[in-house]
């Protein structure tokens, strides 16, 4: 018998602390019922990597989001890799894939490595004590990417608002999408304006995807949509990815220790924290006909709801996955997805934590919490809005 929940995981509870809730969701099967939305719902490992994994059955082209593109207007015109299948989405899921490979960035290492280290220090020499959030995890990602983007220096406020705006629209429209509902219309020009070519620097990622245009590799119509995918996914994901690995380490100090023994460990420990915070909570697909999945006939045309981040914490997967523990192998998590639809930003993120995270461990002995953290709800995104923080000097 298939089990029903009436919780509401877009909800001010759940998402305040949505652990209790993904333990229930587990433990129930391997599907369950939203009957608030009338989606099916993954929260077992196992089952959010086979949807993922199987393209063909679990389709994005209706959309990754509670709203159904076949019966729904999508607030946007859709996202030409996230909301799309193949064929259509491969062409400009190749473009990205060479723009943002690990070998392009090898040219921003040396810069990227170099912007945080004067941010670190300024923060040490000013005496260590900080709001995590608003003084470097927003600074740092908003300093480097829109450059490497190849971004206007003014407007790039507009950055983290359109992204909060978008991962709610991956929800119901509650009222934090009503709220972003009265200020979008300005912000979302503002980043249309920013996709055109004579916007974007040369050599920056959004000139390179229009030269791809040139080549005939994606039409001169598909260019701005691909720039528009990386103002979208590229800031309030690392922003929270930051957030969550310092939260993480501030509250393992044993893990920050040994992580200052150990620099090697600073590549897990930024897949460690993706794996247990899961900056992404959740993606939606739609069942393209009939499909079984863990005993359940889920019949075409449903939405299905996968908890990433209850499959990052699946005790069928993870030995005691509620530790931040980087000693563990974290590969396999499902916080950046899995399969066609991979994060095509993952070595942007990596390389941005490995720039920060390494400029703290030169100069930073200890990270403490001084005070309550508290959260910043979105619909999708796991989000912190204030990380009260000492940092000492080494
Ligand atoms: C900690 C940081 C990040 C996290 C946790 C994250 C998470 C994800 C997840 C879960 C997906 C899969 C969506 C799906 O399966 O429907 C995804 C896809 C994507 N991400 Fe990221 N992301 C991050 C950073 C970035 C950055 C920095 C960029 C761009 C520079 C980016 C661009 C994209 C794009 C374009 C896709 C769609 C890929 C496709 O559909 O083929 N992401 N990301
Ligand atoms: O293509 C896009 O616009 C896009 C928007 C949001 C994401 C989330 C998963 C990081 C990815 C792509």
């Amino acid at each position: 018998e298939l089990p029903h929940f009436d919780d509401d995981p877009f909800g001010p509870e759940l998402l305040e602390d949505p652990h209790p809730f993904h333990a229930r969701l587990r433990d129930s099967g391997p599907v369950a019922y939203l009957e608030r939305y009338g989606v099916f719902a993954l929260g077992r490992y196992e089952q959010v990597r086979a949807a993922l994994s199987d393209w063909q059955s679990f389709i994005s082209g209706a959309g990754v989001g509670l709203a159904n593109f076949r019966t729904e207007t999508p607030w946007r015109p859709p996202s030409l890799l996230l909301e799309a299948d193949p064929p259509h989405h491969d062409a400009p899921r190749a473009v990205l894939t060479s723009v943002l490979s690990s070998r392009a960035l090898r040219g921003l290492r040396d810069q990227w490595f170099a912007d945080p280290e004067s941010l670190v220090d300024d923060l040490v020499k000013r005496g260590g004590e900080l709001d995590a959030v608003s003084e470097l995890a927003e600074v740092f990602p908003l300093r480097v990417f829109p450059d490497a983007v190849g971004l206007a220096k003014d407007g790039r406020e507009n950055l983290l608002p359109y992204g909060s705006h978008a991962f709610n629209a991956f929800g119901p429209r509650n009222a934090l999408v009503q709220d972003g509902e009265a200020t979008i219309g300005a912000v979302a020009e503002w980043i249309g304006e920013q996709c055109a070519r004579d916007r974007l620097a040369p050599g920056g990622f959004g000139e390179q995807i229009w030269r791809a245009a040139d080549r005939g590799d994606i039409t001169a119509e598909q260019a701005p949509l691909i720039v528009r995918s990386l103002l979208t996914a590229g800031v309030d994901t690392t922003v929270n990815g930051i957030s969550a690995v310092l939260s993480a380490l501030a509250r393992n100090p044993e893990q920050y220790e040994l992580m200052r023994r150990r620099p090697e460990l600073i590549r897990v420990a930024f897949d460690e924290a993706v794996r247990f915070e899961s900056p992404v909570q959740t993606f939606f697909r739609v069942a393209e006909q009939d499909v079984s999945l863990g005993g359940t006939v889920i019949p075409a045309g449903s939405k299905v709801l996968m908890f990433l981040g209850s499959a990052n914490r699946d005790p069928r997967r993870w030995v005691q996955p509620d530790r931040f523990d980087l000693q563990r192998d974290p590969s396999g998590h499902v916080g950046f997805g899995m399969g066609i639809h991979q994060c095509a930003g993952q070595h942007i993120a990596r390389l941005e934590a490995e720039a920060l995270l390494t400029a703290l461990v030169r100069r930073v002995r200890r990270i403490e919490l001084t005070g309550t953290p508290r959260r910043k709800h979105n619909n999708t995104l796991r989000s912190w809005g204030y990380l009260p923080l000492r940092l000492t000097e080494a």
